[in-house]
């Protein structure tokens, strides 16, 4: 796969019923039992280097950082019925947001904490620059909304980061000012260079392992075929990653 070709996202939703019988190579991530991080058979072996590197990521903090600074899950109740109590989640994350206030409520403490520092702005796209809608290729966000983003840009380095491949939210956005984070963070686009309007630097930290994605993601839209309902977009790792982490 070319480089510069983007690194591409979406999930392709699967009947959980189905998934016991899928290809162990498919379950969700467990203890290796050998050497392989996915088993043998209709994929591939992962050399032990693989498995050192994703150990080298939960050893170097990142995951304890990220994990800190995501809001804690909060546990819901649709039964009005339920015994099930939402009170420790709901503490849980009154307690999150007294380090992670809401610009809405606290807008002169975060102006003052932002004295004298650079400010980036790093936003979300669905739910946040556009509306929760069905159908994820309608999620187009509004022209005012753009325009504040536009706006903003000016001030501060702007992000998007998104689940989403890159291409597909620069497709909606449309700002060639912005930084765009595709693909949980895999492809990375600065923006872009002059007034001709050139491809602004990449980085896809997740390209070494592009030969081996290509590969499970072709056994991927196989093995999807089968599956009652599944549709799997034109997409290589955000699908790899949805398709695991939603069973
Ligand atoms: O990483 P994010 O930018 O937060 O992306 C999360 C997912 O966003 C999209 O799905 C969500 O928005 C859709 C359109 O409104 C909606 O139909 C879906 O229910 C939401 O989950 C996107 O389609 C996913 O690939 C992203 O993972």
């Amino acid at each position: 796969m070319d480089l510069k070709t983007p690194v591409l996202a979406e999930s392709a939703p699967i009947k959980k019923s189905r998934l016991s019988s899928m290809h162990p190579s498919l379950l969700p991530y467990s203890a290796p039992p050998q050497r392989t991080l996915f088993s043998t058979g209709m994929l591939l072996s992962i050399p032990r280097k693989k498995i050192g590197a994703l150990d080298d990521v939960r050893a170097a903090t990142w995951l304890d950082a990220m994990k800190s600074s995501s809001p804690p899950p909060k546990p819901f109740s649709y039964d009005a019925n339920s015994k099930y109590d939402s009170s420790d989640g709901d503490a849980a994350y009154r307690a999150w947001t007294l380090n992670y206030p809401s610009a809405l409520t606290a807008f002169d403490q975060i102006t003052h904490f932002a004295k004298g520092k650079r400010i980036a702005l790093f936003l979300d796209y669905d739910g946040t620059l556009s509306p929760i809608v069905d159908n994820p290729d309608l999620a187009f966000m509004s022209d005012d909304m753009r325009s504040a983003v536009k706006d903003v840009a000016k001030l501060f380095p702007t992000a998007i980061i998104s689940g989403r491949s890159r291409d597909k939210v620069y497709e909606f956005v449309g700002l060639t000012e912005l930084y765009y984070a595709g693909s949980h963070g895999m492809d990375i686009m600065s923006p872009a260079k002059g007034s001709d309007g050139k491809e602004g630097a990449l980085f896809q930290p997740a390209s070494e392992f592009l030969p081996m994605i290509e590969e499970v993601y072709t056994s991927l839209v196989e093995t999807t075929k089968e599956i009652e309902g599944a549709t799997v977009e034109d997409n290589k790792i955000g699908g790899l990653l949805h398709v695991v982490s939603v069973m």
